[in-house]
């Protein structure tokens, strides 16, 4: 049974700025902006003494099969980096991260496309990777082709491909092969007017094929729409989680002045 076992996450980056060394004096604290509404920086010190920012501080969830997870926060408050740790890119300094189950990506249109191969080429590559025949290839290919509409370009090194184009590549290949666990960020809603239709329907195809999702956005109505719990971070930690309704009621009211 597909499943996603988040335990005390921590995920943190070493910085090598030249800075690193005058930050080293507010180790172990929060480094604030002017402004008390603004992203927080918490600074360490890893056992190589390099300084580090603390971008996760602790993280638990679990989910199980119908389980849609949407992640909210402002900016800098880790979403991006807690899709990353749970499709294997970033890997935890403490804690961990538990995925039963295939696992999709919609997370960053070059991720995972080898720049100097063609479209076509690409796709390939995938199929071979996700252990598909060379027949189900095939079918996968006719299906990002129709899909995508770059004609020749699919026989063109993706690194000649306009953003749009890799865009439509890469959603339609992340969309053609469906994955019981789909990890999602709101790029999706890239593209022009058009495209934007048709990626629609093959999103609900896909997210209604998989059997748990996460999701960040910045869109409370594709919260809603989408989700059936959302995660609200802050600073590293969570610091709502329940109903999209109570969360996002909570996330939106208005901030009491300083
Ligand atoms: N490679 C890195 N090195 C140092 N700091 C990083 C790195 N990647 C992310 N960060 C920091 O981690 C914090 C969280 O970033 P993240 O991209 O996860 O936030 P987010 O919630 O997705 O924000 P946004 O909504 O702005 O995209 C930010 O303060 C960011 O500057």
């Amino acid at each position: 049974m597909p499943s996603v076992v988040v335990e005390k996450l921590q995920i943190s980056f070493p910085l090598y700025h030249g800075q690193s060394r005058s930050l080293k004096r507010h180790l172990g604290r929060s480094l604030s902006g002017i402004n008390g509404n603004s992203p927080t920086a918490h600074l360490a010190q890893d056992a190589r003494e390099r300084v580090v920012v603390e971008v996760l501080r602790g993280i638990d969830f679990t989910l199980r099969p119908g389980d849609r997870l949407g992640l909210i926060g402002g900016n800098g408050a880790g979403k991006t980096t807690l899709l990353r740790a749970l499709a294997g890119i970033y890997e935890p300094v403490g804690g961990r991260v538990r995925i039963e189950g295939t696992l999709g990506t919609l997370l960053d249109s070059s991720l995972g496309m080898n720049p100097e191969l063609s479209g076509q080429e690409n796709i390939r590559l995938r199929g071979l990777y996700s252990g598909l025949s060379r027949a189900q290839t095939a079918a996968v290919e006719r299906d990002v082709e129709e899909f995508a509409e770059l004609g020749s370009y699919m026989k063109m090194p993706i690194k000649a491909y306009s953003s749009g184009m890799s865009v439509r590549l890469a959603f339609g290949l992340a969309t053609a092969i469906a994955p019981q666990v789909l990890l999602m960020d709101e790029w999706f809603m890239a593209g022009d007017g058009a495209f934007r239709n048709k990626a629609r329907k093959r999103l609900e195809d896909i997210v209604g094929k998989a059997e748990i999702m996460v999701l960040s956005s910045h869109m409370p109505e594709v919260m809603r729409e989408w989700c059936t719990r959302v995660l609200w971070l802050e600073n590293g930690l969570v610091k709502m989680d329940g109903k999209p309704d109570d969360v996002l009621s909570a996330y939106l009211a208005p901030k009491p002045a300083l």
